[in-house]
């Protein structure tokens, strides 16, 4: 059975829809991530997994359970990230840990959580006096300290550094490994690309493709780009008669830029072997999660 099963979900505001006939399942032990440009809906969607929201139309499930209708049991369940506005600045990360233990029956241990997440330097020190990064693990160890099977992320990494937000995506990993689902909701791609084992594109209401990172990628005409300079000059028609090119260009200093597949790849290779050229500054591109985002959200704007 599907940890987080979403059918037919429907919201409007004010008679416009913004969640429009989205359905997905989220499977035990995964990263599912939902991506997509801003006012898509992503965080109206998994408001209404949380319970947050009343859906208009459609069904949510956590482990079986109604959020709205049988919110206790949801609770024990599924984790969420606050908001770091909802706590006070005062409150030491200490108190912020016993006080929300205190809300479940059968809470983690938070001075193990806090060794997890690298707090136990930071016991005593107040909310208001914390990092972005620190504030950011202290919002993970609140998730988690329902001890929940299901945990919902909602932009994660946002404002952190490059190397708080690569601190996040390890930790995220080993939360993934101890066996709690979550559910992510992202803006970067570099973030899905990495963390996710699914993700669910939302455009406008809709989810537009719902795959893995890599076969997001496989969907896109963007094509693998081969830069480099031949130790002595190659001809245009040899190139272009090589598998799924799409276009050849030989720039005035020499460098030749190939685009097509992986496939045109090997032959390149193969075709310089053969005529015994060198191949300087080789660079292979390939198309990114970015790539596949900005062609499957054009679509439908
Ligand atoms: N309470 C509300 N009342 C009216 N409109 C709302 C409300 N909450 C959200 N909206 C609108 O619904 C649309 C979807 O919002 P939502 O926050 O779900 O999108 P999102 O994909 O999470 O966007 P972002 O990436 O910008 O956070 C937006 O146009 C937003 O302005």
């Amino acid at each position: 059975m599907p940890v987080i099963e979403v059918t037919g979900l429907c919201k409007s505001y004010g008679g416009r829809p913004v969640v429009d006939g989205v359905s997905f399942a989220v499977e035990e032990g995964e990263i599912f991530g939902v991506l997509g440009p801003n006012g898509a809906g992503k965080t109206t969607t998994v408001e209404c997994v949380e319970g947050l929201r009343a859906p208009d139309a459609g069904q949510v499930r956590v482990a079986g359970f109604d959020p709205l209708t049988e919110r206790q049991d949801v609770t024990r369940i599924l984790g969420v990230q606050l908001q770091q506005s909802a706590l006070q600045e005062n409150l030491t990360v200490r108190e912020a840990l016993q006080l929300y233990s205190a809300f479940y029956p059968a809470p983690a241990d938070w001075r193990q959580l806090a060794e997890r997440l690298g707090l136990t330097d930071r016991l005593d020190a107040r909310f208001g006096t914390l990092s972005g990064g620190q504030r950011q693990r202290l919002s993970i160890a609140l998730a988690l300290i329902g001890a929940p099977k299901v945990v919902v992320l909602d932009e994660l990494t946002t404002g952190l550094d490059p190397r708080a937000r690569r601190d996040t995506w390890k930790l995220i990993e080993d939360v993934r490994d101890s066996g709690v689902t979550i559910l992510l909701v992202t803006h970067f791609m570099e973030e899905a690309q990495r963390l996710c084992d699914r993700i669910a594109v939302l455009d406008a209401g809709k989810i537009v493709a719902l795959d893995t990172p890599a076969g997001l990628i496989r969907r896109t005409d963007a094509a693998t780009v081969i830069t480099f300079t031949p130790s002595r000059p190659i001809g245009d028609l040899d190139l272009a008669a090589l598998p799924a090119v799409v276009s050849v260009r030989q720039a005035a200093d020499g460098q030749v830029s190939v685009r097509g597949t992986d496939e045109t790849v090997g032959t390149l290779i193969a075709l310089l072997a053969r005529h015994q050229i060198t191949a300087h500054h080789l660079q292979v591109t390939n198309p990114t999660l970015d790539d596949a985002f900005l062609h499957l959200t054009e679509q439908e704007t």
